[in-house]
């Protein structure tokens, strides 16, 4: 028999496939902090959870028999996921399931936002009847900016389209053919400021999303905009919103997420302008019964046949297979999330994948798969996993190839991952070393030596006496100690690169300071989110591992 946990408030119609199942014990508790979940967590062999209960490392250290996380809906940011797949524990969710109540409650917020519903259902409730403080706004003729147009975003845009509103969307991964299609028109962030009376966000919260509607956007905003945030809280600066709306410049806000839940912050919720809801968005009994049922078969499949539909980190492997590309699978995604950093951060559209040594004779599609998840993630967040990272790179558009080498690059197993954009092209070169694990063998053109670790700066400049110096003391005025440094290049005297691996981040203060030395062209930081950051005092001892 399988132990399940259920744990936040999951539809019980929508678990009853679980709970009907000889193989299965289904347990309910209510919503248990970190410590009382841990004393019972150990019991289980599945937990089924909604955003409330945090799946912390600490949690799953005491997760002994624990072989399946089910998050019932999309977002998985509640859930830890890196130390789950340390743990070899599947993560799965249910993406779709709950995109029709997103979306529709996205656009309920919009309706109210216009039409002030809330503030005037308060004042009638109180028993007053003040029809002069309410005057609304419409939608029609209108022009509602869009930022990602994933699953909501769109099914937000196509029901936007029906109230007569003019749509402009930015998603990194959104085509002029697509938009055209759907008779959107694809925009820039800053159109979508300077043209939009309302402004909606689809976005998970990524790197690249946090804080990206911040002071400096808001200014650039139309005067009179109006903001709805359905997708995850700190997309939205709270502070710069409160005080663009207090300046008069935006005319209010509608929030279902928050940067901190539950919500407290009175700025926000005494704000006259600003509408709220508590995390609301999923919350209608189809999308609840149906996220559910999807995790619930989901479930039934993995342990009743293996099978892994929507695992947001690895399948589990079995016997040789996952003896032999362990080692490869993590420095994979690194290369992957590298070479999209390197990109720019632009969507690519074409990928190529080489493989070497000994790799060509294994099985090596599901490091392909977690090479091509490891790009599309930088974009996809939790939505991109190994099964479905293929679906999305045709239904995105970009064009795949895998090449297998007879030729060997003087390792025995190496990989190389290629991604352009149609005008630029990022290279990444790995192997992993038998007995010092995962190096970075290449980047672009130029050969380098390094480990790849959370914080890497990336440096590009000419081969000049000095230049190693001049970084090392700048970064040092900023008490940022550097755990490796590394060059390359390709002519002496000509242009080469330098990798510098960080024990802390650094800010953009740095980086323009960076690009003032003489000499200096690019200075970029790249980050690895499935790393742990090197904590000082620590010794890491060298892994040796298998190949
Ligand atoms: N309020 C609630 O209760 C709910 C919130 N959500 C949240 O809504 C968000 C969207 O969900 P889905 O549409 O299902 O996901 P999705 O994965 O289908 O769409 C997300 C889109 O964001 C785009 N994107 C990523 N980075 C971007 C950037 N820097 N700029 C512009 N676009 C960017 C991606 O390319 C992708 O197309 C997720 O964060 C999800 O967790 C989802 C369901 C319910
Ligand atoms: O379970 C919920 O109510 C939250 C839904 C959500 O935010 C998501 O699915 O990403």
């Amino acid at each position: 028999m399988y132990k399940v946990l259920v744990t936040d408030g999951i539809s019980h119609t929508g678990l009853v496939s679980l709970i009907e199942h000889p193989h299965f014990i289904v347990e309910r508790q209510p919503t248990l902090p970190v410590a009382e979940l841990k004393k019972i967590i150990g019991d289980y062999d599945a937990l089924i959870v909604r955003s409330q209960t945090k799946v912390t490392a600490e949690l799953l250290e005491a997760a002994g028999r624990l072989r399946v996380i089910a998050r019932a809906g999309v977002g998985v940011d509640n859930i830890d996921v890196n130390a789950a797949t340390r743990k070899g524990i599947i993560v799965i969710n249910a993406p779709g399931a709950n995109t029709i109540a997103a979306t529709e409650h996205t656009l309920a917020m919009m309706l109210s936002l216009a039409r002030k519903i809330p503030q005037a259902h308060q004042k009638t409730a109180a028993g007053e009847w003040d029809r002069n403080s309410f005057k609304g706004v419409e939608l029609y003729k209108k022009t509602l900016g869009v930022i990602g147009m994933g699953k909501i975003g769109t099914e937000v845009a196509k029901r936007a389209k029906s109230f007569g509103m003019n749509i402009l969307g930015f998603d990194p991964y959104l085509t002029e053919e697509r938009a055209k299609k759907l008779g959107f028109t694809k925009a820039s962030l800053d159109l979508i400021a300077a043209e939009s009376d309302f402004i909606t966000i689809h976005t998970p919260l990524t790197n690249d999303t946090r804080g990206l509607v911040n002071d400096d956007y808001l200014r650039k905003t139309k005067k009179g905009v109006r903001f709805v945030n359905c997708a995850r809280g700190g997309v939205i600066d709270e502070k710069a919103l409160v005080r663009a709306i207090k300046a008069g410049h935006v005319a209010g806000a509608a929030l279902d997420v928050f940067e901190k839940e539950p919500v407290a912050d009175v700025e926000l919720l005494q704000n006259p302008n600003i509408i709220v809801t508590p995390h609301l968005g999923a919350s209608t009994v189809e999308a609840q019964e149906k996220v559910a049922q999807e995790v619930s078969a989901e479930i039934i499949e993995i342990f009743e046949t293996q099978s892994i539909q929507n695992a947001v980190n690895m399948p589990q492997m079995s016997g040789e297979t996952q003896a032999k590309l362990q080692p490869y699978l993590l420095l994979s995604d690194q290369m992957g999330q590298l070479v999209i950093q390197l990109l720019n951060k632009q969507a690519p559209t074409k990928i190529e994948i080489n493989y070497y040594g000994d790799l060509i004779d294994e099985d090596t599609e599901l490091l392909t798969r977690t090479l091509l998840k490891g790009v599309l993630s930088y974009h996809l967040s939790d939505s991109v996993n190994l099964i479905n990272a293929l679906h999305l790179l045709k239904e995105q558009g970009v064009s795949y190839n895998v090449v297998k080498n007879a030729t060997n690059k003087g390792f025995a197993n190496y990989m190389e991952l290629c991604v352009s954009n149609g005008l630029e092209t990022a290279r990444i070169g790995a192997t992993v070393l038998n007995g010092y694990g995962a190096r970075i063998l290449k980047i672009n053109q130029y050969r380098i030596d390094v480990k790849p670790e959370k914080y890497l700066l990336y440096i590009k400049h000419r081969d000049v006496p000095g230049m190693i110096g001049k970084v090392g003391s700048l970064l040092g005025d900023y008490g940022i100690n550097i755990g490796t440094m590394q060059v390359g290049r390709t002519e002496v005297g000509g242009e080469a690169i330098m990798v510098l691996t960080l024990d802390k981040t650094m800010g953009s203060n740095v980086i323009r300071e960076l690009m003032l030395i003489d000499g200096l062209d690019e200075a970029q930081l790249l980050e690895l989110t499935n790393v742990d950051s090197f904590e000082p005092g620590r010794v890491e001892p060298e892994k040796v591992e298998s190949v």
